[in-house]
């Protein structure tokens, strides 16, 4: 079966790669001198250099040729998908519509799966979330993700078409637990990055991945999520990883902020957006989210690291 990955940035690109070492693959590219530069040099140089495009990939700017599939992964960042859905609803209705960013909206606080249940409500929507970096997965190293669809029949269906022999993909039907996990730690990983850049050392680090995780279960259990999703994949799986390599742009983010350098703001960092998106929900619903809170003060330019940091120990003394 034909897929189709919309969005030809780094993760929409390994993943199209990934996918067509097994079946014929899409990748439709907005920007059409992009996409025919991509197809003429079978390598996608700006976004993942150095991984080159199997036989089977076929990049377009076409998008109605592009949604001609049944099956379509939306790998565009967060904050833009709402408006690529609603600009494209004739073409996405119907359709399997399985989202690859991480993050949750700024204003409404939902994710993206409930994003697509509201601009595409006839679509089947699932969600691919977990530890992976575009370049490790474009290498074919072995890399697990969670898929995460409500109706376990397509869930078993995505599970099957997508994994390969290297990128192996786990089931779950909490799509909420799966949501939130992979945009809490992006979230996290920003106020690790902070800690380190600042030079407050690895023990700070490992405290706020701890009570970081403490957070995501809160406001994940408070939306109906399962704890041993959180424990997955999705959530522990992914914080370890983005909170602990250099190679996040989240974690750099926050490396810059603590350091107090200039920051890239093309550059996808998901964690940013995501924390206003919370600290507003978070407030309205009565939750203690105090790192959520400090990383969006943080990188507002509201507090510096080290207010942060001492706003947070501050804090009254309690159980764990
Ligand atoms: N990179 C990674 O290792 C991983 C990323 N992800 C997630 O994948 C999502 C995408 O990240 P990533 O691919 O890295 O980001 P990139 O910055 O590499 O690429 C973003 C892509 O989205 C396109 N895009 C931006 N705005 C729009 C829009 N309004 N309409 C249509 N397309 C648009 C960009 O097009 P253009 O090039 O023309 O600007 C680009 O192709 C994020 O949510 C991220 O968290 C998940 C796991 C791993
Ligand atoms: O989501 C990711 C790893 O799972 C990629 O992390 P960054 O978006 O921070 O680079």
């Amino acid at each position: 079966m034909s897929i189709t990955v919309l969005g030809a940035g780094a993760f929409g690109t390994a993943l199209a790669i990934a996918i067509a070492q097994k079946q014929p693959v899409t990748l439709w590219a907005r920007d059409a001198d992009q996409a025919n530069a991509m197809q003429t040099a079978r390598e996608n140089s700006r976004r993942l250099p150095d991984a080159p495009f199997p036989d089977a990939l076929t990049v377009t700017p076409d998008l109605e040729v592009a949604c001609k599939t049944k099956v379509l992964l939306l790998a565009v960042p967060m904050q833009k998908l709402r408006g690529f859905l609603e600009r494209n609803q004739s073409l996405l209705q119907g359709k399997t519509l399985v989202a690859c960013c991480k993050g949750m909206e700024i204003g409404t606080g939902v994710g993206p799966v409930a994003v697509i249940q509201q601009c595409c409500p006839t679509a089947t929507p699932a969600l691919l979330t977990g530890p992976s970096f575009a370049a490790d997965i474009a290498r074919g190293l072995p890399t697990a993700l969670t898929l995460a669809c409500a109706l376990p029949d397509q869930a078993k269906l995505l599970q099957d078409l997508l994994s390969t022999p290297s990128l192996r993909l786990y089931r779950s039907n909490d799509v909420i637990g799966a949501e939130l996990g992979g945009a809490l730690k992006n979230v996290i990983a920003i106020a690790c990055g902070a800690v380190i850049g600042a030079g407050l050392g690895d023990s700070a680090r490992a405290a706020l991945m701890t009570r970081g995780y403490t957070e995501m279960q809160r406001l994940a259990t408070a939306r109906g999520a399962r704890p041993e999703t959180l424990s997955g994949l999705s959530g522990f799986g992914d914080l370890t990883l983005t909170c602990s390599s250099p190679l996040s742009r989240n974690y750099q983010l926050g490396l810059a902020l603590g350091r107090g350098d200039d920051f890239d703001d093309s550059i996808t960092v998901e964690g940013a957006a995501t924390a206003e998106a919370l600290s507003q929900t978070a407030q309205k619903d009565g939750l203690d989210m105090p790192i959520t809170l400090a990383v969006t003060n943080l990188v507002n330019r509201n507090l510096t690291i080290e207010e942060a940091m001492a706003h947070l120990l501050k804090r009254p003394l309690k159980e764990e």
